[in-house]
């Protein structure tokens, strides 16, 4: 099978706040395929997460999208280059309707462009224009994800950066928010999202990076990190000693 090509390219990164916070991280994403960025509490996953978008410092190390440096572009410019991100969290605008959280989606298209890109964006998710006169903050935890995620292919990524999409919902909507993921892969998007539900983003990611304290502890093929001892003991609730750790 020919080789896929990288899209995003991490190059020895540095990222945090006022200090370093996640170190050293070096990691090639090639096009069209699901990672999972997976970890403890506080071990650094939205952090390196919003580094790629550039919402964090960066300390040290590059980044590479499609082969040019980003490292020094705001956040703003890497849209442009054709990165999207879904923050943590319910939608952004509840008091407004769907169909207008979906025009602030597409505000940096032009009016035929923002036509396009909001029926690309229903074709894709048809319970959104069931629901179009809807204030947001009434659909579900799941819905208002789905809208969020939406909103963020409006302007046509190739690279799609999800911060926890499944946090705070059930285990049903966890599910659908994931089929929706996996959907995005089908479209030919590239998607790099931060988890705490390890089961659930392994279950439909190609590759996985783990992270503890800051530093890789793990990085390779999901269904490989899905059957490591160690992983099945920190988050999946395995007994040390059924799996010989
Ligand atoms: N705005 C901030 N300023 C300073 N430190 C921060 C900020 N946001 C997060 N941190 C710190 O960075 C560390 C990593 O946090 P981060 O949110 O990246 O972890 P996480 O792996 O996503 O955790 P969780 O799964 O609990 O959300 C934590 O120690 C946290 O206190």
């Amino acid at each position: 099978m020919p080789e896929k090509k990288v899209l995003l390219e991490l190059v020895d990164m540095c990222v945090g706040y006022t200090e370093p916070i996640v170190r050293d991280v070096s990691l090639k994403v090639e096009e069209n395929t699901i990672w999972s960025l997976i970890g403890g509490n506080g071990a650094g996953k939205s952090t390196l997460l919003k580094s790629l978008f550039g919402l964090t410092r960066c300390f040290s190390g590059e980044l590479l999208f499609d082969g040019t440096p980003i490292q020094d572009l705001t956040p703003a410019e890497r849209v442009r280059k054709g990165m999207g991100i879904v923050p943590q969290g319910r939608c952004n605008f509840p008091l407004m309707t769907v169909r207008e959280n979906l025009e602030m989606g597409a505000y940096t298209l032009n009016r035929t462009e923002a036509r396009h890109a909001m029926e690309r964006v229903l074709e894709m998710f048809p319970m959104l224009r069931r629901k179009l006169s809807e204030s947001a903050g009434n659909l579900s935890g799941g819905e208002q994800q789905i809208l969020e995620t939406a909103m963020a292919l409006e302007t046509g990524p190739r690279l799609l950066l999800l911060d926890e999409p499944s946090l705070g919902l059930s285990p049903k909507m966890q599910q659908e928010v994931f089929e929706t993921v996996k959907s995005l892969r089908g479209e030919g998007l590239t998607v790099v999202m931060a988890e705490q539900n390890v089961l659930g983003s392994l279950m439909i990611s190609d590759r996985a990076f783990v992270l503890d304290l800051g530093t890789k502890l793990m990085e390779g093929l999901a269904r490989e990190v899905l059957e490591d001892p160690k992983i099945k003991v920190a988050f999946l609730g395995a007994d040390p000693a059924e799996v010989g750790e």
